[in-house]
């Protein structure tokens, strides 16, 4: 396996544009980027994401779903966000993706192209979940099955859990960015998360990134639970 270094993403899901910036503050010693996405963009808007996001990498987690022409125009529309990282679900499609790596390789400057990242199957879902949606050979088989469409097809990296890692470096090894939400340090409650894994866990497996929302956000101190995430990946 690579000598990978495996960082900390904060996830500051917040309605609140106050909130996420004091979050940010007391990440910012510890942590590689944090990520906005539905929640906070929806209630605060991109005035607020370019605000909070300032001087610092943002992870801009929308997970675009559409048809080609839409998923491409707004990932172009993002330039002026200015994004290090963007996702799209790898389920639009071959085409979908296609329009997206376009849209990243004709709007964004050279020097400032985000890396285009495609979500396999959500860390909330399980073999059970997934049937429900007509996919009947579970999880595992699903995401090498998209992974596959979405690196084919343009994208930089996948979103998938900490348990996919070992079967995706084995089928595509060292170079394709694997992003893992869906970590829990050991203790933490899983809320809607079915994939769970802890940060040492998801570094051995092979995440180049973890993301890491409510066991940062929720607790009583920000700071401290990022910085203890951040020993946690480091021993
Ligand atoms: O499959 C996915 C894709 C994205 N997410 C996002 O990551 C964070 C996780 O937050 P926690 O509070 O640590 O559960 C959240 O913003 C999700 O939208 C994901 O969880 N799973």
């Amino acid at each position: 396996m690579a000598d990978r270094k495996t960082r900390l993403i904060a996830a500051l899901d917040t309605c609140d544009p106050l909130q996420a910036m004091r979050w940010a503050d007391a990440v910012a010693a510890h942590v590689s980027a944090i990520k906005l996405g539905l929640e906070f963009t929806c209630a605060a808007g991109f005035e607020a994401v370019s605000r909070v996001a300032a001087n610092r990498q943002l992870f801009l987690d929308l997970k675009f779903h559409d048809i080609p022409n839409t998923v491409g125009a707004a990932v172009g529309s993002l330039s002026r966000i200015n994004p290090a990282m963007l996702t799209i679900h790898a389920s639009g499609g071959r085409t979908m993706v296609q329009a997206a790596r376009r849209a990243c390789d004709e709007n964004f400057p050279a020097g400032r192209k985000p890396l285009l990242l495609a979500v396999t199957v959500l860390t909330s879902l399980d073999d059970e979940v997934l049937a429900e949606t007509g996919v009947r050979d579970g999880v595992n088989a699903q995401v090498l099955r998209l992974a596959e469409l979405a690196l084919d097809n343009g994208a930089d990296g996948l979103i998938c859990s900490a348990h996919e890692l070992a079967a995706l470096r084995g089928e595509f090894g060292d170079s394709p960015v694997l992003i893992t939400p869906g970590i829990r340090p050991s203790g933490a409650v899983a809320g809607d998360q079915k994939r769970v894994m802890t940060p040492a866990e998801a570094r051995e497996a092979g995440a180049d990134w973890i993301v890491v929302g409510r066991p940062i956000t929720q607790a009583q101190d920000p700071a401290a639970a990022a910085a203890a995430i951040v020993a946690e990946l480091a021993g």
